[in-house]
């Protein structure tokens, strides 16, 4: 048991809280499974719906369990008048995370059975999540853009659905299978920001839509899924090769983080940035141009170097970063970025709730409560004796 001291904000990084069967993360080795499959051969060989199979139903599924699945998910996928009618009230100006999120308890309301608590009834909640997720995210975009909302293809899979209904266009197998990589990819990190977040709620026993929601929010930031726009930002910005050492240098200076570089678990690398720096550059020579992949690589080497330089460390891109230009290559809006992190990780913060409530790994399930230290004042000695407001000064 570390002493309590010292964990002071150290951000938990390395404290064991629970235990897992859901995924691993091997910091030194650059290496990441779920439910046992490493990532690089479900990136390889998988579709998303049998990874959201794998981490909801805990196995792979065989090709009629997948039919069923698939089925269910089909049947989750459209959005009701109740949420279309309300994000039609939004500014076009709301940031999608902002309204992602706020379209979650809206869906809790919808569902009777939000409140029995059963695992049965858990899991299909987190079921519908899965699916309807990506339809919000696409239904709103189209929204904003004073289009029409499109309703799912129940012929198309869970990827191919999501750009068919921003765009309108079916995608291409070569595209689709691209989006699902990116899917597979996102979908579960063990104990990161967002699913310590989703099974935080879940501890005090609040429903799987007051988790999702939470995720939603601490996913937005900058420091997590919230660094993938912000790496696109900072290519689109730069524009040229000759502009990186500049821009680093200012961050460096200013005491600021190079986004998509770093991370609190990888140490060696993460194996999902190679999978997508690959793609990147795919994406790259079918568009007829690389410009955003070779930035994307030029800004990885110039901030390593410097990194070492100023501070004698090794850094690593994480899957923040070539996702970038992955997604803007795929012509999808910067801003939808870490939504889509979003529809892709809610399979993650589902099965991580449904473990912290209804056990499975051999941990028991307890409300998670840390301590503080305190270091705010008292008057003198004693604590401060409680004046009426009209006689305060
Ligand atoms: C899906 C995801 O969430 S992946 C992460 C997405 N986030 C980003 O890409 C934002 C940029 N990266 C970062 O801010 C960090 O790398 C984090 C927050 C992800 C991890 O940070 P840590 O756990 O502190 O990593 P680590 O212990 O290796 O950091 C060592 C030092 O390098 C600094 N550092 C790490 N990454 C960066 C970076 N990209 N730019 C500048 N400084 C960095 C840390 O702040 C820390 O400084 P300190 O010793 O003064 O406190
Ligand atoms: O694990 C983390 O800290 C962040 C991360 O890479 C993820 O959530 O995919």
């Amino acid at each position: 048991m570390p002493n309590e001291s010292q964990l002071l904000d150290t951000g938990l990084r390395g404290v064991k809280i629970a235990k897992t069967r859901i995924s691993h993360v091997d910091g030194e080795a650059g290496k990441l499974v779920y439910r046992g499959f490493l990532i690089n051969d479900l990136a390889e060989s998988a579709t998303y719906e049998e990874v959201a199979h794998l981490l909801l139903h805990e196995k792979l599924p065989n090709s009629d369990e997948l039919t069923a699945f698939s089925r269910k998910l089909a049947g989750f996928r459209a959005i009701g008048p109740d949420i279309r009618q309300s994000m039609e009230k939004i500014s076009a100006q709301a940031h999608p995370m902002d309204v992602l999120q706020a379209m979650i308890p809206l869906l809790a309301t919808g569902d009777s059975d939000r409140d029995a608590m059963t695992r049965e009834t858990t899991l299909s909640s987190g079921t519908r999540l899965v699916a309807v997720m990506a339809t919000i995210v696409a239904a709103w975009h189209r929204i904003r853009s004073g289009r029409t909302p499109i309703d799912p293809d129940p012929a198309l899979g869970h990827g191919a659905n999501f750009l068919y209904m921003l765009t309108g266009r079916r995608p291409d197998t070569e595209t689709a299978r691209f989006f699902d990589v990116c899917l597979v990819l996102h979908a579960e990190h063990s104990f990161n920001a967002s699913t310590f977040t989703a099974r935080q709620v879940a501890s005090t026993r609040a429903h799987m839509y007051a988790a999702v929601s939470a995720a939603i929010g601490s996913l937005s930031g900058e420091l997590h899924g919230g660094a993938n726009s912000r790496v696109m930002q900072v290519l689109l910005d730069i524009g040229s090769v000759d502009a990186i050492e500049a821009h680093i240098k200012k961050i460096l200076d200013t005491g600021g983080k190079i986004m998509g570089l770093g991370h609190a678990v990888y140490k060696t690398g993460d194996p999902r940035a190679n999978v997508l720096s690959d793609m990147s550059r795919r994406l790259g020579d079918l568009s007829g141009n690389p410009l955003w992949y070779d930035l994307t690589v030029a800004l990885e080497q110039k901030g390593r170097a410097a990194f070492k330089k100023n501070r004698g460390l090794d850094i690593y891109p994480n899957i923040d970063f070539y996702s970038a230009s992955v997604y803007y290559y795929m012509g999808i809006p910067i801003d939808l970025f870490t939504p889509v992190f979003a529809i892709s990780r809610v399979a993650g913060w589902v099965a991580h709730v449904i473990e912290e409530q209804f056990g499975g790994a051999g941990s028991k399930p307890a409300l998670y409560r840390p301590s503080a230290e305190y270091v705010g004042e008292y008057c003198g000695p004693e604590e401060c004796a409680f004046i009426p407001v009209s006689d305060r000064k």
